[in-house]
């Protein structure tokens, strides 16, 4: 399966994060959170198509240009509900793929996406994205996703497998953020390599 890796904000996170083998590495663009990435084009350098360009605001324009002119492969946007319709639209005429965040709440209109991120939802955490707080997975995404909220190398293959069956048949990988570091924003390498291990050893 995928193995995720976000909120890095160091050259050095990024490296070690790809030699652990993550598949994906998300630099998240949000002043209020302790993963914020103040300096994208020097932590992401060389990174590439693996790289996610996580970004909060009220636009997916802005959100296209920062990805492509820092050369990140995919794009992971926060935005309003009624702007979520036309991203995977505006992000494929970019050459980007879309990681559609997906909180776990109902009423949610379809939005088309190349993958979903299922999330905690911001009605449960007070925060958007990275919390360390698992949900009760009750209102999945309508395409194939990765699994999200508090996971690490400890429970990410317990928590994928106690999904009910057809939502687990559209896993395709798990992101983790918080449970990964060593400190707010930095990463701990052994957390790193256990959870992209664990991760990986989950049959698809
Ligand atoms: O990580 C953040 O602080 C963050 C802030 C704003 C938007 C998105 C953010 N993270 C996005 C992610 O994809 C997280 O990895 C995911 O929600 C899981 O987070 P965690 O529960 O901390 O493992």
């Amino acid at each position: 399966m995928i193995a995720k890796v976000c909120g890095i904000t160091t050259s050095e996170d990024a490296r070690m994060a790809l030699d652990a083998g993550a598949d994906l590495i998300g630099f998240v663009r949000h002043p209020a959170s302790p993963r914020h990435c103040t300096d994208l084009a020097g932590a992401s350098a060389g990174i590439g198509a693996r790289g996610v360009l996580v970004a909060v605001g009220d636009g997916i324009r802005p959100m296209i240009d920062e990805a492509k002119r820092n050369g990140l492969g995919w794009v992971q946007p926060y935005l309003p509900t009624s702007q979520r319709a036309n991203a995977a639209t505006h992000a494929h005429a970019a050459g980007l793929k879309l990681l559609l965040p997906w909180p776990d709440a109902p009423d949610q209109p379809p939005a088309e996406a190349d993958l979903y991120v299922w999330e905690t939802a911001p009605a449960q955490t007070g925060v958007h994205g990275g919390s360390g707080q698992s949900h009760a997975a009750l209102h999945p995404p309508p395409g194939p996703f990765l699994l999200a909220g508090g996971l690490d190398g400890g429970n990410a293959r317990e928590r994928i497998n106690a999904l009910m069956q057809d939502q687990r048949n559209q896993c395709r990988g798990a992101d983790a953020a918080s449970r990964l570091e060593a400190s707010p924003g930095r990463k701990s390498p052994l957390k790193v390599q256990t959870f992209t291990s664990a991760v990986h050893a989950i049959p698809l």
